[in-house]
């Protein structure tokens, strides 16, 4: 491997606070125990940045080649759930009309609910930031780059059209052990770095710079 003093992540610039966020998680299921690891690497850091584990969600597929898909469709659903617990304005006009029309048999007015639930149980949100975790490893065949240019691509159009981060969290390694160093896991003595943690430090910083760019906060 390279050496360690040049190539990688440095700390973050900025510490960011995870706690208003929620991530979604969809992570490939081939070479699951090269998985496993990445994705217990990502809660970890997601959590040590105040992620809270209630607004951490996480779905799997069969391979990376169904990632981007998932992803797409994990941040509609996301965004239909918040919908889905915002009554439409007009449900909380018509019961604002009723009210001044001193209708007692009004229902209550339906005022919209906060995304983060009065008892603070799970946010309903729409997700901040997306992670997809696969592992790619190179066999005999042109399946592994076919696939890992397939990926690429799908995970950066997705969130490129939807404005929803989307971290690359996917090992294309050519044997084994690269997948097992870059996931913490390898045979040698160093047991390389987990690229896991680095992607759930990845994910809060642009959900906490996406959400601060919105607001035209720069
Ligand atoms: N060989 C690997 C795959 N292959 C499976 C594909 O990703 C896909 O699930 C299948 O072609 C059905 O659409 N997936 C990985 O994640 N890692 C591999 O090494
Ligand atoms: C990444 C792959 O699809 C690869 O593991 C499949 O192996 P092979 O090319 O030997 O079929």
């Amino acid at each position: 491997m390279s050496d360690p003093t040049i190539k990688g992540l440095p700390p973050p610039p900025t510490k960011y606070d995870g706690s208003p966020f929620r991530i979604a998680i969809v992570h490939a299921r081939w070479n699951d125990a090269i998985i496993k690891a990445l994705l217990d690497g990502t809660v970890k850091k997601l959590k040590e940045q105040g992620v809270k584990e209630e607004n951490i969600v996480i779905k799997s597929v069969p391979g990376s080649y169904e990632l981007p898909f998932a992803a797409q469709k994990l941040i509609e659903a996301g965004k239909t759930q918040s919908s889905n617990a915002a009554p439409s304005m007009l449900a909380s006009t018509t019961n604002l009309l009723s009210l001044i029309d001193n209708n007692p048999t009004a229902p209550a007015s339906t005022t919209p609910q906060p995304a983060q639930s009065s008892t603070g149980g799970a946010s309903t949100a729409p997700f901040n930031a997306i992670i997809a975790i696969g592992c790619l490893i190179k066999g005999s065949t042109m399946h592994f780059e076919y696939i890992c240019d397939a990926v690429t691509h799908g995970l950066m159009k997705v969130q490129l059209d939807s404005g929803t981060p989307v971290v690359f969290g996917v090992l294309t390694a050519l044997n084994d052990d690269q997948a097992l160093e870059r996931a913490g896991i390898g045979r040698k003595e160093t047991k390389g770095h987990n690229h896991g943690e680095d992607w759930g430090l990845a994910a809060v910083e642009l959900a906490a710079q996406t959400s601060d760019w919105q607001k035209g906060i720069l």
